[in-house]
C-alpha cells in the first residue's frame, strides 16, 4: 500500500504517511486513494479542495462547521511547516475536548485525517508555507464554528517558541468563544 495509517490517542484522528517514489527527475507520491483510504477506515468522500498561504507564525484556527455541514478534513503542507492541532468537539465523545498536534512540514510529507466534527487549527513555523486540504462538505459559512486557540481548558501547547511572541491571527479568530460555550 503506498500508504501507512498510524492512529492516534484520540479515535479517528488519522496519520497518514504516503510513500514518495523518489527519482533523478524528483519525486512521485499518492496523496488520496478512495480503495486505500476505505480500508483504512476513511468512508468520506471528498467535496472540495482548499489551498491557503501563510507567512511565519500565522495561526489559523480552531474552526469547524456544524451539521448538517459538518467538514472531515485531509490536511498536509506542501511548503514550509505547520504544527497542526485536531480537537474532539464531538457532543458526548469520550475524549471531547481532548486534541491531537503532530508537526507537517514540506520534508515529512504527512498528512493528517480529522473527522467531522471536530476543531482544527494550525501555527505555521516557517514563511512561505502552503496548506493544502480536502474536506467532505463544502463550505457553508451559515455553519461555521470555532474555538479560541488559547483556550484555558483545551490548553493546547502551540510551539510558539522561536517562531513568533504572539501569533498573527484574523479578526475574527480573535473573537472566537471559549470551549465552554459548546457545552
Ligand atoms: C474556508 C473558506 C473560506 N472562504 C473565504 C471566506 C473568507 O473571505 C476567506 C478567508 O476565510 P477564513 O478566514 O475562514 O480562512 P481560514 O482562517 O484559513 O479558515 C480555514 O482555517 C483552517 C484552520 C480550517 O480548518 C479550514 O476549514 C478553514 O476554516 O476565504 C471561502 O470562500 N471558502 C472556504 O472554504
Amino acid at each position: 500500500m503506498p500508504f501507512e495509517f498510524k492512529e492516534t490517542p484520540i479515535p479517528g484522528v488519522l496519520i497518514i504517511q504516503p510513500k514518495k517514489f523518489g527519482d533523478d527527475r524528483g519525486f512521485f507520491m499518492e496523496t488520496y486513494k478512495k480503495s486505500d483510504f476505505d480500508k483504512a477506515g476513511i468512508h468520506e468522500s471528498f467535496a472540495q479542495d482548499n489551498h491557503s498561504f501563510s507567512s511565519r507564525g500565522v495561526l489559523r484556527g480552531i474552526h469547524f462547521q456544524s451539521a448538517p455541514h459538518a467538514q472531515g478534513k485531509l490536511v498536509r503542507v506542501v511548503k514550509g511547516a505547520v504544527w497542526d492541532v485536531a480537537v474532539d468537539l464531538i457532543e458526548g465523545s469520550p475524549t471531547f475536548g481532548k486534541h491531537f498536534g503532530i508537526e507537517l512540514t514540506e520534508e515529512n510529507g504527512t498528512m493528517l485525517y480529522i473527522p467531522p466534527g471536530f476543531g482544527h487549527g494550525f501555527l505555521t513555523l516557517k514563511d512561505n508555507t502552503h496548506f493544502l486540504y480536502k474536506c467532505t462538505e463544502e463550505y457553508a459559512p451559515e455553519s461555521d464554528g470555532g474555538v479560541i486557540w488559547n483556550d484555558r481548558e483545551l490548553n493546547i501547547h502551540w510551539p510558539l517558541e522561536g517562531v513568533i511572541d504572539f501569533p498573527l491571527i484574523s479578526g475574527k479568530d480573535a473573537s472566537l468563544p471559549e470551549l465552554e460555550t459548546l457545552r
